[in-house]
């Protein structure tokens, strides 16, 4: 994709319209906007220009507010030119160092924190710092960092989010601010916006409530999007609704940064929420929004009434996490020795009836429905259980949402325990999306294991401490038998006898980053639950047989731009199909999965330092 810097940034000098090198080398715009971009464009390229990709960002600022823009700063990186023209002489140290010398100081440096809670404040600092080395950080590491800057750790970093805090970073529309929603999208400095993550921090991973503390959230699955799938990082928005607490806890400290008040429920609250929807298109009609840990009672609810806008809208917990729970349980189907069809086959319990569990089950229920089965039989396979036990016979579920009276069983008794619907269910595949740590013993798991040969356990909840079980117990307590995946990443087994129990992490990681470059690439104008279905589908297909056959279940999230531009490779074509796509790319592109696939990887931002133009 990139050609030699010096190169593509000759021909951007010969070119007579800055307007054409906008579009044919990536120019883009940073700082105050006074006057005409095109007024000062450098002629004079330093030859020690290297490892640059072509992007050149032109700037109105100088000195000091350079360095302190992290997306223009480059520490000591900045070229003699550079220097030169930014005024940067003597702002910075003499020698100039490439990335690689940046990285090797970074990472010396982050080796030497001595917590994981450390760390994470250690790279939020360099993310505020110089977006670009952040970047190159954590895709090179991205096996090694994703921990920190995403589950588990940024689930102890929300905890303690009033008492870290260092600096702003997102947009926080609060109670305070109604009526102002439409003018203060306009604080944000950026025009272009493709992404952006919200929360009301309602149910935050298994954490419960963490109101204003959980913009750590937004700003961690931006990070993944940027990351994993190439977004442009100024083109994606963090943002918390603060509609208040109902965390006494964090209402009562001193140092909580969020409106002291209960939470806002009901009509009032739907109210907030529309006022925001209207204000962010007013501002930013095309931008992809995912709804990210809004609790179950209002999840549902806000994707039913946003999602069929004239513009993509999607929630993460149930429509992404339904995504990888129908990837894992195809590729465990694989693992099996059976065929994608057989999956209308398998009998589902799920512990946890909240948007996740629904949202998985409702997702699994589809691709059974996909291979054929009728939507009844497809509903007969499932068994779910909330905190009082089985969504059963006698519940009353009239005041319950369409999903959930959609799973409760007729047949069976209300309030079963786990193991008493284990023993009577047979399952094949066992879900946690329940938020109780430990929850699947060994007796329940062992007594699902008399009825099958290869058990399907997938603890998904979050963080660590909230997984139902760990891949030590359910591979001890099966001798090795098992299939397994959790939500929150954990080490393999040595199993003892030379083989390892692959523990595979079923999480929604796998999934949105790729949807969203599809969406932002192809500007698909509606996310629908059909592409989430094509990218599990894609997703269980990555490894080959001889890896499936031992457990695993797909690449390591290590890969994730390589699995997240066939993510995007399959939602594009899905959104080709049903005419969603806005921008059209080169016919060529849209004859087929491998050519989207392809686009999709092009089109990804790569974390290297282009060329700063002084305007
Ligand atoms: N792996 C991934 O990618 C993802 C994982 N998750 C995780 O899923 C979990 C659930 O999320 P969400 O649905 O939004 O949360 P909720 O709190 O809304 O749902 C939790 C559900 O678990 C039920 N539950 C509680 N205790 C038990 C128990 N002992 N046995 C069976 N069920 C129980 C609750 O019952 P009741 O209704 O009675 O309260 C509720 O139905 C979280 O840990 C979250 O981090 C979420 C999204 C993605
Ligand atoms: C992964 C995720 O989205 C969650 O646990 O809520
Ligand atoms: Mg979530």
């Amino acid at each position: 994709m990139f050609r030699s810097a010096s190169k593509a940034f000759a021909q951007v000098l010969e070119s007579p319209r800055l307007t054409a090198l906008r579009s044919t080398a990536g120019v883009t715009s940073r700082g105050p906007h006074i006057g005409n971009k095109s007024s000062s464009i450098s002629r004079h390229i330093s030859s020690e220009e290297d490892e640059r990709s072509d992007e050149i960002v032109q700037t109105k600022h100088r000195r000091l507010s350079v360095i302190h823009d992290p997306s223009l700063n480059r520490g000591s990186g900045f070229s003699v030119d550079e220097r030169e023209r930014l005024l940067l002489r003597g702002l910075v140290p003499p020698r100039r160092q490439g990335l690689d010398q940046q990285i090797e100081r970074v990472m010396k440096t982050y080796e030497r924190q001595r917590s994981d809670l450390d760390k994470f404040q250690f790279l939020s600092l360099l993310m505020d710092r110089n977006t670009v080395l952040f970047y190159r950080i954590l895709v090179d590491n991205f096996e090694k960092l994703a921990p920190i800057v995403y589950t588990p750790v940024v689930g102890e970093a929300c905890q303690k989010f009033h008492a870290i805090y260092r600096r702003t970073r997102g947009m926080y529309f609060s109670l305070d601010d109604r009526q102002h929603f439409r003018t203060m999208v306009f604080n944000w400095p950026e025009d272009d916006v493709d992404v952006i993550v919200v929360t009301d921090g309602s149910r935050v991973l298994a954490l419960g409530d963490l109101g204003c503390n959980s913009m750590n959230i937004p700003i961690g699955k931006l990070s993944l999007y940027v990351s994993g799938a190439g977004l442009t990082p100024t083109k994606t928005l963090p943002i918390v609704l603060d509609v208040g607490t109902d965390n006494e806890h964090l209402r009562d400290h001193p140092l909580y940064l969020g409106l002291p008040r209960r939470r806002l429920r009901g009509d009032e609250y739907i109210e907030v929420l529309d006022e925001w929807i209207g204000a962010i298109r007013l501002r930013w009609p095309n931008a992809l929004i995912q709804f990210e840990d809004f609790s179950s009672d209002v999840a549902e609810v806000l994707l039913e009434r946003y999602r069929y806008n004239d513009a993509p809208v999607f929630n993460d917990d149930i429509q992404s996490t339904g995504c990888i729970a129908v990837a894992s349980v195809l590729a465990s189907l694989r693992a099996r020795g059976l065929n994608a069809r057989d999956i209308a086959r398998e009998v589902i319990v799920c512990a946890g009836a909240g948007s996740a569990g629904l949202g998985v089950c409702d997702a699994i229920a589809k691709a059974m429905e996909a291979e054929g089965a009728s939507a009844n039989d497809a509903r007969a396979k499932f068994f779910i259980l909330d905190e009082n036990g089985l969504l059963g016979r006698e519940r009353d579920m009239s005041n319950d949402s369409a999903a959930r009276q959609k799973f409760q069983r007729k047949d069976l008794p209300d309030g079963m325990s786990l193991i008493e619907v284990i023993r009577a269910a047979k399952p094949t595949v066992l879900l946690g999306l329940s938020g109780v740590g430990g929850l699947f013993t060994e007796e329940i798991v062992k007594e699902m294991d008399k009825h099958v040969d290869r058990p399907v356990v997938f603890p998904m909840s979050n963080p660590s401490s909230a997984s139902e079980c760990t891949p030590e117990q359910v591979f001890s307590w099966t001798k090795g038998n098992a299939i397994y995946a959790s939500g929150s990443p954990f080490e393999n087994v040595e199993l003892g006898d030379g083989r390892i129990g692959y523990s595979n992490q079923a999480n929604n990681v796998y999934s949105f980053p790729g949807l969203g470059l599809a969406v932002t690439v192809l500007r698909i104008s509606c996310v629908t639950d059909d592409m989430f279905l094509a990218a599990a589908r894609r997703i269980a297909q990555l490894l080959p047989d001889e890896d499936v056959k031992k457990g695993l279940l797909f690449p390591r999230v290590g890969r994730l731009r390589e699995i997240s531009a066939e993510v995007g490779g399959a939602v594009g074509m899905v959104a080709l199909e049903h005419g969603l796509v806005r921008k059209m790319p080169p016919t060529e592109v849209t004859q087929s999965l491998d050519g989207m696939v392809a686009y999709m990887r092009k089109n990804m931002w790569e974390p290297k330092y282009g060329h700063i133009v002084a305007e």
